[in-house]
């Protein structure tokens, strides 16, 4: 369904050129749980960012299902994605319903989504999500604010979830969880893609989790796809080699990067803006 060809990512900034995607090739399959796996700064984040349109690539292609992704029709192809962060980024004086029912904002009119009128259909559909993501009735009309990390990630779930998306892209969608918790929002995702028929593709640096969930796992090392395969066949001199030696866990996990509140406004649902 989505199919990357030769794919490279230079970044030029006053600092010099980065060369953060080299030559990445991949082709996805509907319904599948995929695991975009390596260590910080292999360029799992560029390659997100270029499917769903925030950076243009340098070189290659992107296509979806067999359509190639052009200025013309980024727009429309960009409301069959859904996607999720690491920071969550939910609106935090809003309610947990509300949060959900945000995903809904790009797909209205204008005069529509600037009074909020969501169908009762939607409404519906988010009550239904959250459910699905485990959320108490009690919880719908709390401030998403006030909820917990885990809590925070079910919620933006529901809401990548919403439009029914063709593919959901989940960059680091655990990094700043503890390991319990996040086996709880991993299981929820992998549950999503198989019961929907979504695609996901998620970006860990945790190998024992991308083990544990992946239905398919995608290795990338300092910008280069080194593997693609089962997590069964994912051995020890691999590992050693996309990591340069001590793989990283759950267990020993630091969180990630933190972004900038640029970036932040910039992956708002309903507020995504084509990149510079
Ligand atoms: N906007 C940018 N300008 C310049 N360099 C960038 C930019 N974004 C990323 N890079 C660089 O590109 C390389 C790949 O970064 P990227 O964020 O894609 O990696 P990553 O695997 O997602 O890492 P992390 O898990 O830490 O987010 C890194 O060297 C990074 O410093």
């Amino acid at each position: 369904m989505l199919e990357l060809r030769a794919i490279d990512k230079v970044y030029e900034s006053r600092q010099g050129r980065v060369t953060a995607v080299e030559g990445v090739s991949l082709k996805l399959e509907k319904g599948e749980f995929c695991v975009l796996l390596g260590p910080s700064g292999a360029g799992k984040s560029t390659v997100l960012r270029v499917i769903n349109g925030m950076t243009q690539a340098t070189n290659g292609e992107v296509s979806f299902d067999g359509e190639l992704v052009t200025r013309r029709n980024r727009r429309s192809i960009q409301n069959r994605i859904g996607t999720i962060h690491q920071q969550f980024f939910l609106v935090p004086r809003l309610s947990v319903l509300d949060n959900v029912l945000s995903g809904m904002l790009p797909k209205l009119g204008f005069l529509r989504s600037m009074l909020k009128l969501f169908a009762s259909a939607d409404r519906k559909r988010a009550c239904e999500l959250l459910g699905k993501v485990e959320l108490k009735e009690s919880q719908l009309y709390q401030k998403a604010g006030k909820l917990s990390g885990g809590q925070q990630q079910r919620v933006a779930i529901a809401r990548a979830f919403i439009r029914n998306p063709d593919l959901v892209l989940a960059d680091e969608p655990v990094a700043s969880l503890d390991p319990s918790t996040s086996r709880g929002i991993l299981r929820l995702l992998r549950g999503a893609a198989h019961e929907t028929g979504a695609t996901v593709l998620c970006s860990l640096h945790q190998v024992d989790l991308a083990h544990e969930f992946a239905d398919r796992i995608v290795a990338m090392r300092q910008g280069k796809l080194v593997f693609d395969g089962k997590p069964s066949e994912l051995d020890e001199a691999m590992l050693a080699h996309i990591y340069d030696g001590t793989p990283t866990s759950s267990q020993s996990a630091s969180t990630s990067k933190p972004r900038s509140h640029e970036e932040a406004v910039v992956s708002m649902p309903g507020l995504e803006v084509a990149p510079a």
